[in-house]
């Protein structure tokens, strides 16, 4: 079952198209990675699911409905970006309160262990946080509001690297036990890719990929060789990239899986190449041809 879809949808700023039809659905229970350059239209794609902002076309549905001003849908929905707004006089404290009033499923138990892993001063006052201590906040609130749709726009950028892996830890580990659908919004792709179980790639507006990432993973593969041999296996397939390795040729294979080829090696690629491949794919003139 989903629980949102978008159907060609178009957002337009002026003359900019922050989205170009997109389409995607997400699904119920599923942690799902939002990926893609900057400016790509994943804060776009967010807002409107939140009902943050209004489509210029196409077709949305949360839950069944139109987000947008929508009270029923959005207390089902947390959305936790990295610049979240807090009045002045408000503590640590008086974010939680506020949170625990807007989400039906907070658990007030796992937010207190969440500010005791993070370290976060409960009694302080937001604007006097640091920024990795205002990150943490923010994905406290995320986790403890077990919202059945919750999304993180790069709250977590702030984090050093071990809290970021306590975020991780905590969402998986919560995440058994209290499935929803989840989004994480990301360029901190190794980091996440044994996380996530969805990918949606976006680009300049349009969706790029949109597959589960166990598919994804064992799917594409690079293939070193001589190019002769490298040419005749990658025919047929879809091609990512290619480059001149000493004498031989390695190119990268969407579809092609792991295999035994005489003569040929091949290596499994990285959630990262992939999107990264993909992204450098969909931005060569059409002139280049192969060449990367
Ligand atoms: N309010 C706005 N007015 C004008 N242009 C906007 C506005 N909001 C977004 N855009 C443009 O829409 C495009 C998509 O922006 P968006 O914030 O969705 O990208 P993003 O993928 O979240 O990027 P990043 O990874 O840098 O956060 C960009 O070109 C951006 O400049």
């Amino acid at each position: 079952m989903n629980v949102a879809r978008m159907a060609g949808v178009t957002k337009r700023y002026g003359d900019v198209a922050a989205l170009d039809g997109v389409s995607l659905e997400l699904a119920e229970n599923t942690i799902h990675g939002l990926l893609g350059r900057n400016g790509a239209g994943k804060t776009t794609v967010m807002r409107i699911l939140t009902g943050q902002a209004f489509e210029t076309g196409g077709e949305v549905e949360v839950f069944g409905q139109h987000p947008y001003e929508n009270a029923d849908v959005l207390s089902r929905v947390c959305f936790i970006r990295e610049s979240q707004h807090y009045p002045d006089k408000f503590r640590v404290r008086h974010a939680l309160r506020a949170a625990e009033l807007l989400y039906p499923h907070w658990d007030p138990a796992f937010a207190a262990a969440l500010l005791a892993d993070f370290a976060v001063p409960v009694d302080r006052l937001l604007r006097k946080l640091s920024r990795g201590q205002l990150s943490a906040v923010g994905v406290i609130i995320g986790l403890a509001s077990r919202a059945p749709l919750t999304l993180f726009d790069e709250p977590y950028l702030g984090l050093d690297a071990v809290a970021r892996q306590l975020f991780y830890d905590r969402l998986l580990a919560d995440y058994a036990e209290h499935p929803r659908t989840v989004v994480l919004s990301t360029h901190l792709i190794d980091e996440v890719s044994d996380l996530i179980e969805h990918v949606v790639l976006l680009d300049a507006g349009r969706v790029l990929i949109d597959a589960e990432a166990e598919t994804l993973r064992g799917e594409t593969v690079a293939v070193t060789g001589p190019a002769g041999a490298v040419e005749r296996f990658a025919a047929g397939y879809d091609e990512l990239h290619r480059e001149q390795v000493g004498g031989s040729l390695r190119v990268t294979l969407a579809g092609a899986g792991n295999r035994l080829e005489p003569g040929l090696d091949f290596e499994p690629v990285s959630l990262q190449q992939l999107v990264v491949r993909t992204t450098q794919r969909n931005r060569r003139p059409v002139a280049a041809g192969k060449e990367s």
